[in-house]
């Protein structure tokens, strides 16, 4: 089981850039956090003037003298009603920029997704995407919702609350400047360990998600083995370790907020002292006095909000440093100039002087070969020596090393990888029926309706078992075909590829886990799909590979050879050793 990863640190003008581009996410509901933030402000405003009342009238019943309580009663309703109704038109937008921003980033992750297939280059795992794009963005609402408008709102009302109190106890005033900085310094003497509680929080919180979406994926496949004890128990304990994280910064938050505290009531209990001290000496009245204490607090409220929130603000710049990191690094690999359209008739691929590696590992090296319409072009090598690579770079899904793709004449670089992926259909065993008709399958690949489809598989001599069936073509499938044999599935899989009508097709071992009888059968699918498009087609079945009209055979040194089978099989003796081994195995396992 993997050790929990530490995460590197982030340096301050990254951190910066990223919250930059958080800000900026927000878009046009920049507005509406202004105009909430603005309106948080009035309600502030209507509170500020009833304590200045109540501050008013218990120094007038202090003093004795007369009072109207009538008067200022209503005077206190219609403020407190007026605050009502700002607040709740404020509710109105709050939250529509973190809606909008995360909606956004969520929308780029999936957009992302699909136009790459689940398939990235760098290490980023497809749990991880998940995790982050399901849970990670939505943690982000700390930022958008709270801490912008927070850090709004601590100017608004500081400000006024500084105004105030210059005018009535320009003393006070002072002593709140002076306490001022000790709440930033206080985070600033905190952050060392916030940050390495953080980290730790991050780095367990990815673990224990990316193992979740990793164990609900194997769950069969850990009850086949009976190790789904074994592996509940590791999950319990990465879960533990999560718990633990939590329950660290959790301590850890409410100790910053308990120094940020005390810095306060030292403000106010400090400023509180020399206010008393100008009472007695006839410098302040008692309701300005009584006034300042009450608005005391209100100006060190929301900045100890905001120093809480910047705690919550590290989280969430680890997350946005996850977020980005990953989309630029998939923005990389799209930026290429993609202005060109494709032909509709695509009569040949070309792969010239075609290299691709992972990080450092050479898997495939210098192919040059035409691949052209209307032929099978198998393409045969041992396990591991970059078949299903060389498919997924036909698609656009990965970027060569080193040489180019050509379509027709058209780079594939230069063509977005939408447009590639209109053209080009890989087909594989894993592809998947839906739990419908065998029907509904069909008719993803077409617009035919029922009548024109069974013509249509009658004339091509199509899906002979459907008559057999109960129900026909109105059969269900199950669950991804587990109602149907794997050869009876794997038919229906290629049926609705040749009715989808695509310029390339890639089979990537199609024939293979069906007999003998099935592997044919799927195998003239293969020829008819060949006679209207390009077809690619990747197997270990030799029997079939020597069946194409041209092979791309890749030997254990990566060396490439193309050819007519019979020629390569004269010509090389890798090749010629792999077909001989393969049918003495078949012999013998037909004897
Ligand atoms: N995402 C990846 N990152 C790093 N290495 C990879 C990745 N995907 C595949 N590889 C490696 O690249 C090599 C070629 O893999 P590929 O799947 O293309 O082989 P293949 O010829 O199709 O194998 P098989 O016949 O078993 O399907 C393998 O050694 C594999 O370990």
């Amino acid at each position: 089981m993997e050790q929990t990863k530490k995460p590197e640190k982030i340096s301050r003008s990254r951190r910066k850039a990223l919250l930059k581009r958080l800000k900026a996410e927000i878009g046009i509901y920049q507005r509406d956090l202004y105009l909430a933030a603005f309106l948080g402000w009035l309600q502030f405003l209507t509170r500020i003037a009833s304590f200045y009342l109540i501050a008013q009238i218990i120094a007038q019943l202090f003093l004795e003298k007369k009072i109207n309580i009538g008067v200022f009663f209503w005077q206190l309703v219609i403020l407190s009603v007026f605050g009502f109704g700002v607040a709740l038109l404020a509710r109105k937008y709050q939250g529509t920029a973190s809606q909008y921003a995360r909606n956004n980033l969520k929308q780029r992750f999936f957009e992302v997704f699909q136009k790459h297939s689940g398939e990235f280059e760098h290490k980023t795992s497809v749990a991880d995407i998940l995790t982050i794009a399901s849970q990670g963005i939505d943690t982000l609402d700390t930022y958008f919702n709270r801490y912008l408008t927070s850090s709004l709102r601590t100017y608004f009302n500081c400000a006024t609350v500084l105004v105030i109190v210059a005018i009535i106890f320009p003393l006070g005033g002072l002593i709140f400047l002076i306490c001022l900085p000790f709440i930033p310094i206080s985070i600033v003497f905190m952050q060392k360990r916030s940050r390495k509680i953080m980290q730790h929080y991050w780095a367990t919180y990815m673990d224990v998600g990316n193992l979740f979406i990793d164990d609900l994926k194997g769950m069969n496949t850990l009850y086949t083995y009976n190790v789904d004890e074994k592996y509940a128990k590791s999950f319990v304990k990465k879960a533990e370790q999560f718990r633990l994280s939590t329950m660290e910064l959790l301590k850890f938050q409410l100790q910053s907020v308990g120094y940020m505290d005390g810095v306060m009531y030292i403000g106010v209990g400090v400023s509180g002292f020399f206010a008393v001290l100008a009472l007695a000496h006839g410098q302040l009245s008692l309701a300005s006095l009584l006034f300042f204490v009450l608005i005391a607090a209100e100006f060190f409220a929301p900045i100890r909000e905001s120093g809480y929130g910047m705690h919550l603000v590290m989280m969430n710049t680890r997350m946005a440093d996850r977020i980005y990191s990953f989309l630029d690094s998939v923005d990389e690999i799209d930026k290429e100039v993609k202005t060109e359209n494709l032909e509709d008739d695509i009569k040949q691929i070309e792969l010239k002087n075609l290299s691709f590696s992972y990080d450092n590992n050479e898997i495939l090296k210098k192919i040059t070969v035409k691949i052209k319409k209307g032929n099978i072009f198998a393409i045969a090598g041992e396990s591991g020596l970059g078949k299903t690579t060389l498919a997924k770079l036909i698609q656009k899904q990965l970027k060569p090393t080193e040489g180019e793709i050509l379509f027709n004449t058209q780079d594939i670089a230069k063509v977005d990888v939408q447009m590639v992926q209109q053209k080009v259909l890989y087909v594989s065993p894993d592809s998947y029926l839906f739990n419908t008709s065998i029907y509904e399958n069909l008719t993803l690949g077409t617009t035919k309706n029922k009548k024109e489809l069974l013509d249509w598989l009658k004339e091509k001599n199509l899906l002979a078992f459907v008559d057999k069936l109960p129900e026909g073509i109105d059969t269900r499938v199950g669950e991804n075909g587990k109602l149907l044999s794997p050869g009876q599935r794997q038919q229906i899989i290629c049926a609705r590829a040749l009715l989808a009508q695509r310029s390339i097709y890639i089979f990537d071992e199609m024939t293979s886990s069906v007999d003998s009888e099935t592997e044919q059968i799927l195998f003239d699918y293969i020829k008819l799909t060949a006679e209207n498009a390009i077809v690619v087609f990747i197997s270990h079945k030799m029997r079939q590979v020597i069946q194409a009209d041209e092979v791309l055979f890749i030997n254990k040194k990566r060396e490439n050879t193309v050819g007519q089978p019979q020629k390569v099989l004269e010509s090389v003796s890798e090749f010629k050793q792999l077909v001989e081994t393969q049918n003495r195995l078949e012999a013998i396992l037909h004897e």
